[in-house]
Formats: C-alpha cells, structure tokens, sequence
C-alpha cells in the first residue's frame, strides 16, 4: 500500500487496531519519505533499525489486544528531547557526540505507549530562534515554496514541523519557550498545541528557559494533536514543576459543541503594520466560532506590548544560567587548546567554538541583565511585568472568557536567509503573538485557517484557560472544520 505515511495519526490507529495496517508498514513508508527529503534538512538523525524493531514490537503489541493509542505510529523526536542511546544535540556544535543514557520522561511515555521513533529532528540551536537557521545542521526547509524560493518552515522546532507538513512522519514532538511549537505550525499548515506549564514533564529536554519551556505535540489535524497530547501528559517527580493533576480524554472532548462559549478578541494584538490579509483571516476567525454559537467578545489585554521585551530579557536570563553548563568538562565538545592553556582558556575556547552566534548573543544578553548593577532594572522588572501580563489573562478569565482568539504570526513563512542577517530584533518580532502565553504560563494552539495571496498558510491561535487543554482543543476543532484548511504543499524535493 503506498502513501501510507499520508495518513493521519487518528486514521492510522484505527487501521493499526483494524488489522488493515501494519506499523512495520506504515514505518517503511515514513523511512522512504524520509529518504527522499534529504533537500528539506528536516531529519538530521535518522534511525531506521531501531524504528523497524520498534515497529515490529509495536505489531506484536497490537495483535495481542494491548495498543494504547499511540502503539505503531511512526513519530519524529525534536533534536532536544534527550533520547537513550541516541544522538541528541539540541542542533548545537557543544553537544556533539552527546548520545545520552537516558531517555527523556516525554520521548519515554510515547515510547512506551508504542509509538516508533523514526529519528531527531532539526531545530534552532537550544531552541533560540524563529526560522531554524541558527541550527548547527543547517536550516530545514519549509516543504511550501513560492516563486521557486526556498522559506522557513519557522522555529525553533522547524524540522518538526517540515516532517509533518511534507508526510515524512505522521506526528512530532515539538517544544515552545515563545512559540516555538506555534509559530512552525502556523507556517507550514500544521497544527501544534503548547500545554499549560507543567502539563509535560521537561526532565530530560535540554533546558533552554526553565519558566517557560513546555513540550507538546505538532500534527496534520486538531483531533492528532489531542490523541498525542494524552501521551505527552502526566505527573512526574523528576520534574519539580510537573503538574500532579489527572489528565482528561482529550480526544473524547472533540464534540464539535461550543455554543455559548464567550470568545476574546484582545485589541491589543492589533499592532500596527499588520497584513490586511492576518487582519482578514482573523475576522474571519471570529465570523466562524459565532457561527458556530460562541459568543465574540471585544477584550483588553492591556500590558501585552511588554510581552515581547520582557519575554527577550527573562529567556536570555534562563539561558544564561542554563547554558553554564556547557564548560568542556562535562558534555560534548572541548576545544584544542595550546600549550600553557589553563582552565580558563578551556572554558573561553570550548564555548567560543562551541555556540553558534544567536546563543552567544542571549547568554551575554542574560548574564547582563542578572548582573548585580542591572539585575533590578532589568531581570527584577521584567519579572514584575510577567506578572501584570498573567494578571491581564486572570481578569479576562475571570470575566467569563473561555479562549482569546488571536492572529498566530505576524506574516506567513518568510525566505531563508532573508531576516537571519538583519538586526535580530527583527526576528524576535515574530514571537509578538505567542510570547504572552509562555510568560502566563497559557495554553495555546496554532491551526491552519488559510491561505495568503502567494497561497501560502496561514495559521490563528487559540489561548485557553490554566489546565483547560480539552476545551481549547474542542474549540481549535470547530475552528479547523469551519475554515477547511485542507491545502498540502506541492512535492518538489
Ligand atoms: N524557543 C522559542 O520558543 C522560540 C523563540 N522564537 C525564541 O527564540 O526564543
């Protein structure tokens, strides 16, 4: 059977527990996919025996009655999640050679769920960065073009969201410190969902922003990501932060009813020089939940145009912390060094040599803004305005709000290399609508809703309440068959 790698995930399972598939069948079509998309840059190591293994258990599983949802479906890993005995190197030069002994808790639960890891996906190095092309690999390529140019497929988790976009694989873990999960999937015609902090463990993710970082699903349809977000979730002790709370059926919340459901619309994400076409879509938006009996609120969020550079002051700040690990001793690479080098020097070399230009940028950044003469005028204070932003969300939820319906991006998928050499600022504009959520500590999904004029996608975000993950996913799922995103990229690698 060909194009089996097509499928969803939702219809893969139900062919898997039918018996009208195999996973060894559906992982060799996802391995010749893979093999012939070597110009997208999106799987950068891939492990075709130990897919093959996985999936021939994963069989075994299915045909003695015991397949959890995820058990055969072939699935690609971000370069971050540390995966045991495997490569895993947060797309940095620091890292090289590191094939961890553990597994993280996130890759292990869809790994013992069944689920065929068929290898690590590109990424930004560390996870910093909007377009993927800050990765050590080299940037992946968004499998949609437009005048023959190559595009982003966003970032960080850009390979992800490639792999998915292009049936290399039928899902991908992806994770989000300011969009990383979102951005990506609204580029590229996905659909990805960044849990409420705490809902994924982060042991064993390479840390980049530890208030921040969240794992989660990227996907072909709303109803994929609720399947796999099931997998990713749960309480775990290896993770302080891990939230001990019972995890709903995502799935069996897709009822497709939202009437009287009251949706936000925050004027305050109505910056300036937005696209008439985002302006359009997210109207739009709007027009379908009401049609399908929301009630469409006008709302304020009113410290949001903090968000963005309070967000570039306490990641940094994280990062700088967590990145002084990297020291040559301990992980990866260490420099050459020469006669009468003394430990300093090691230091100096091994993270001169071993960070890309974007990390070193943000760990300067962060070891700025915490030290002792600025720490107060800028770590203190972009603190206390993380407070005020998630005091806005608290007020407009109390209110009687149950989501904020929200552009995803602020442009579709731009050409490579056409803001990697600018002022990075630029770049970090793009994180102008997802950033909030991380700093409230939100969820937030991004769904393809169109196209642009060039016919490229176009995503929307929905936040939702703390916790509240099956709601918004219910709500994402009307959204998704109201507008009837149903374009594919055309095949030219
Ligand atoms: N990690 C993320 O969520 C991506 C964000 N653009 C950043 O560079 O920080």
């Amino acid at each position: 059977m060909s194009d089996l790698n097509k499928l969803t995930l939702a219809d893969a399972r139900d062919r898997l527990r039918a018996g009208d598939v195999t996973s060894v069948e559906l992982t060799e079509a996802c391995l010749r996919a893979i093999d012939g998309a070597d110009q997208l840059n999106a799987f950068v190591h891939k492990t075709p025996d130990l897919a093959l293994e996985r999936a021939k258990a994963a069989d075994a599983r299915i045909s003695e009655g015991d397949a959890p949802a995820m058990c055969g479906i072939p699935v690609g890993i971000k370069d971050l999640f540390c995966t045991e005995g495997v490569a895993s190197q947060a797309a940095s030069g620091i890292l090289k050679g590191f094939r961890p002994e553990y597994e993280s808790t996130v890759s292990g639960q869809l790994r013992d769920a069944g689920a065929v890891m068929l290898g690590k996906l590109n990424m930004d190095e560390f996870a910093m960065g909007s377009s993927n092309e800050t990765s050590v690999y080299g940037n992946a390529v968004n499998p949609w073009k437009v005048d023959g140019r190559d595009l982003t497929p966003g970032g960080s988790s850009g390979g992800s969201a490639a792999a998915v976009a292009a049936d290399l694989c039928l899902a991908a873990t992806g994770t989000d410190t300011g969009g990383s999960i979102r951005q990506p999937a609204a580029f590229t015609g996905t659909v990805g969902i960044k849990p409420t902090y705490g809902r994924c463990s982060r042991w064993g993710i390479v840390a980049f922003a530890s208030s921040l970082d969240q794992a989660g699903p990227m996907t072909k349809t709303v109803r994929d990501a609720a399947i796999m977000l099931q997998a990713m979730c749960g309480h775990d002790p290896k993770d302080s932060t891990s939230a001990d709370l019972p995890v709903p059926d995502f799935e069996s919340m897709l009822t497709g009813d939202i009437r009287g459901k009251k949706i936000g619309i925050p004027r305050e994400y109505q910056i300036d020089g937005m696209p008439t076409e985002i302006a359009a879509l997210w109207a739009q938006g709007a027009d379908m939940l009401r049609d399908a009996g929301a009630e469409i609120v006008d709302i304020s969020l009113p410290h949001t145009k903090y968000a963005l550079p309070a967000y570039y002051v306490i990641a940094p700040a994280e990062a700088s912390s967590n990145l002084a690990r990297y020291d040559g001793v301990r992980y990866g690479h260490r420099a050459k060094l020469a006669a009468g080098d003394g430990i300093t020097q090691m230091y100096e070399k091994t993270r001169a040599e071993g960070f890309g230009a974007e990390v070193q940028r943000r760990v300067m950044i962060g070891t700025y803004v915490l030290s002792a003469g600025f720490y107060d005028a800028y770590y203190n204070r972009a603190r206390k305005v993380r407070s005020l932003i998630k005091r806005d969300f608290d007020t407009v939820f109390a209110d009687g709000i149950d989501a904020i319906l929200t552009p995803a991006t602020p442009s579709a998928a731009f050409g490579l290399g056409e803001m990697a050499n600018a002022d990075p600022v630029q770049m970090y504009l793009n994180d102008v609508f997802t950033v909030t959520v991380n700093l409230a500590g939100l969820p937030g999904i991004a769904l393809p809703a169109g196209l642009d004029a060039q016919g490229l996608p176009l995503g929307l975000q929905l936040i939702g309440r703390p916790w509240e993950e099956g709601e918004l996913l219910k709500t994402a799922h009307v959204l998704e068959g109201a507008a009837g995103f149903v374009s594919k990229p055309a095949k030219w690698w």
